[in-house]
Formats: C-alpha cells, sequence, structure tokens
C-alpha cells in the first residue's frame, strides 16, 4: 500500500466478557468490509474509530492524519468521518434537502462538499421536497448516507446499512453503493453480515472472530483461504474480475473473460468491454479427472488442484483450483474426491453450473 494512504488502527478494550484486541493496516481508499459472527465485535470497532469507545492506548491514523496517539485523542465531533448506521434517523420535521443542510448549517463551510454531486450519486434529486415519512427505507438511507457524505468527511463508516431492508429494497440501494465504491476518494468501513454485500462491495476484507483478526487481505486472496470458510457457510466461493469479451446474439449468451479463461453466461444487457465482478460459488463447481464431452453444463475449464481442505459440513471438502492466474474453489463430497482419488498438483477439468454478476 502507498505510504500515507493507510488507516492504521491498533486498539484493546477490554469489556466484561469481551476483548476487542486488533492491529490494522488497512487500505485509505476503497470498501473495506468487517465481517464476521455476530457479537464478533465489529460493531465495537467502529466505534474505536470513530471515538465513541475510548481506549486509551489505541492508536488511528488515517491517509496520514493521526486521530488518535498516546498523546491525544480527537474527540468524535472533531474527527472529519462520516458515519452511516442500520437506519438513517432523519429528522422528521425536515425535508430531505433540510436534513442534509442540517449538518452543514453546523460546520464551517470551507469544509462543505458540492451538495450537487452527493445529491446526484445517491439519486435522490427528485426527493429534496420530501419530508421522511413519504420515503421509503431504501430512500432514507440512501439520504442518510448523502447527508453523511455532505460533510465532506475522510473516512466513511457504515454499519450494516442494508440490514432493516428487505430484498427489494437492498437490490435497490446496492447500485448506489457499488457507485460509491466506484467513485468515491475515501475509505469506507463497512460493517456486514452478508457474502453477498462482501462480493459486491468489498476491495478489502477483515473477518473477526471473538474480538481479534481471523483474517485479512485483499478480496479476492481472503475469499479463496481454506481454512475460513466455517465463516462463509454455504456461500463458499471466488470473486474474479471478467470483462465481456463477445455476445452470441442467437443463443443470447455472453462471454466472460477473466485471467486464464472464459465462462460463458446468459446475456444481461452488458456490452462488450464491460468489466464485472463475477461470483462463481463452490456449491457450483463440480470437478472430473476427463473432460464431460457430453454435458449440458458448457463452462468446462482445465485447473490444477492447489489446496484441499474441509468445509463446514463434515461429509463435504473444498478442493481449490487454479485455472491460470485465477482461482476457483469445488465443493464435493468427501466420497467423491476419495473416489476421483484428488490430489495436490493433480490436474482435471471444472464444471461450471452457474455464474453470478455483480456489476
Ligand atoms: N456496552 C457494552 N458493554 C459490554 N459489552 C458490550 C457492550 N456492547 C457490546 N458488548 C459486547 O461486545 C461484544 C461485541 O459486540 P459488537 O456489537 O461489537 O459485535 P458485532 O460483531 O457488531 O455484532 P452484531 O453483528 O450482532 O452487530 C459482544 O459480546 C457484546 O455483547
Amino acid at each position: 500500500m502507498a505510504e500515507n494512504k493507510i488507516i492504521v488502527a491498533r486498539f484493546r478494550l477490554a469489556r466484561c466478557e469481551f476483548m476487542l484486541d486488533v492491529d490494522l493496516t488497512l487500505p485509505g481508499r476503497g470498501v473495506t468490509a468487517l465481517f464476521g459472527h455476530s457479537g464478533s465485535g465489529k460493531t465495537t470497532l467502529l466505534r474505536c474509530l470513530a471515538g465513541l469507545e475510548k481506549d486509551p492506548s489505541g492508536f488511528l491514523s488515517v491517509n496520514g492524519d493521526c486521530w488518535q496517539d498516546a498523546q491525544h485523542c480527537l474527540p468524535t465531533h472533531k474527527r472529519p468521518l462520516g458515519y452511516v448506521f442500520q437506519e438513517a434517523n432523519l429528522f422528521p420535521h425536515l425535508t430531505v434537502l433540510g436534513n442534509l443542510r442540517y449538518g452543514i448549517q453546523r460546520i464551517p463551510s470551507a469544509k462543505v462538499t458540492d451538495l450537487t454531486s452527493v445529491i446526484d450519486l445517491l439519486g435522490i434529486g427528485h426527493l429534496l421536497n420530501r419530508k421522511p415519512e413519504r420515503l421509503s427505507g431504501g430512500e432514507r438511507q440512501r439520504v442518510g448516507i448523502a447527508r453523511a457524505l455532505a460533510l465532506n468527511p475522510k473516512l466513511l463508516l457504515m454499519d450494516e446499512p442494508l440490514s432493516a431492508l428487505d430484498v427489494q429494497r437492498k437490490n435497490e440501494i446496492l447500485p448506489y453503493l457499488e457507485r460509491l465504491h466506484d467513485e468515491l476518494e475515501i475509505p469506507v468501513i463497512y460493517v456486514t453480515h452478508s457474502p453477498d454485500e462482501v462480493a459486491r462491495l468489498a476491495d478489502y476484507l477483515v473477518v473477526l472472530e471473538q474480538g481479534t483478526v481471523l483474517a485479512e487481505g485483499g478480496l479476492f486472496n481472503v475469499l479463496t483461504r481454506l481454512d475460513l470458510p466455517i465463516s462463509l457457510g454455504e456461500d463458499v466461493g471466488v470473486v474474479l474480475s471478467a470483462t465481456i469479451g463477445a455476445i452470441d446474439d442467437a443463443w443470447q449468451l455472453a462471454r466472460l473473460d477473466f485471467a486464464g479463461g472464459s465462462l460463458w453466461t446468459r446475456h444481461h444487457g452488458f456490452g462488450v468491454g464491460r468489466t464485472l465482478r463475477v461470483r462463481v460459488l463452490a456449491r457450483d463447481v463440480s470437478l472430473a479427472v476427463e473432460h464431460p464431452s457430453l454435458s449440458s453444463i458448457q463452462n468446462i475449464l482445465f485447473g490444477v488442484v492447489d489446496a484441499i481442505g474441509d468445509d463446514h459440513h463434515e461429509g463435504l471438502a473444498l478442493v481449490r483450483v487454479c485455472v491460470g492466474e485465477s482461482v476457483f474453489i469445488a465443493r464435493l463430497t468427501k466420497r467423491a474426491a476419495s473416489e476421483l482419488n484428488i490430489q495436490l498438483g493433480q490436474s482435471l477439468w471444472l464444471q461450471v453450473k452457474s455464474v453470478a454478476l455483480l456489476e
């Protein structure tokens, strides 16, 4: 990571039966997801970053600015951060615009960002004169995010911003979060329980367990570790970066080219050249020692086994396979792994049943 464009966070915070003990160096731009079971300490860590939890021995610097060390600790209201909660908590008596302006009026104008760009980014221009009671849950959350960004923060903290929304509202708001991911220059720390949100939004992933860091690293690397899938359960899988390489109009299929191969999927209307994230779940990948020439599954890739691990279910195994520079994980029964005599270094064929495009 470039010098200074990082967040360094060290906290040791003891509570009755819980201890947060983390020493993290996170990217200074992009989305870092804090992921872990309930009670693993995600919100506590976010509150430490915001200065809402006091750890006198803590240390925090954000892109070269020291917010906390042994000598001083910036109080929360002096930290240039935005905090987005599960519910937006807008002022009910103010319009959307009034809510956006409320925080701004309280800080020197020099620090305020251009409201128009924030309104555009979150797509709320048509809602400015409405009161919160006339907004859907997803719209309220978009206004809450815009309000946090209006203060031109140097760090955006988001604590499960989608968890109070139903699936339809989540799907409505996710494209806006993806835009934040692409367009914001500041780092975002994003707490979530959802593997789907991690796959869509995160660049960097921190997995917490009982207050400590179980794993951290770039999304693509952490997701392919076979010693962690317990945290992901049914959602074990990989995320690849792919480009639409061709469209087969006759069959309405699109070819996704990734480092090491390509996969065909249904055509979703994206043009050739568009780069997307692609998620392939381990349960959708099967293995064969010979080329399965007669199969309804048309995505067949050649790869080499580079790790074998246990799944959270005792009867299942996870096999990591390198396909060129990319990595896939297959989930199969231990009996199948034994009958196929799967070994490290073995060459074999992968059949990929399903691919999810994450945009
Ligand atoms: N004010 C408090 N006093 C004492 N213990 C607390 C307090 N707040 C939280 N805890 C404990 O600290 C631990 C971590 O809680 P935290 O809310 O950070 O977890 P989390 O990973 O965010 O959980 P969730 O996903 O359920 O929101 C839990 O064991 C919780 O019971």
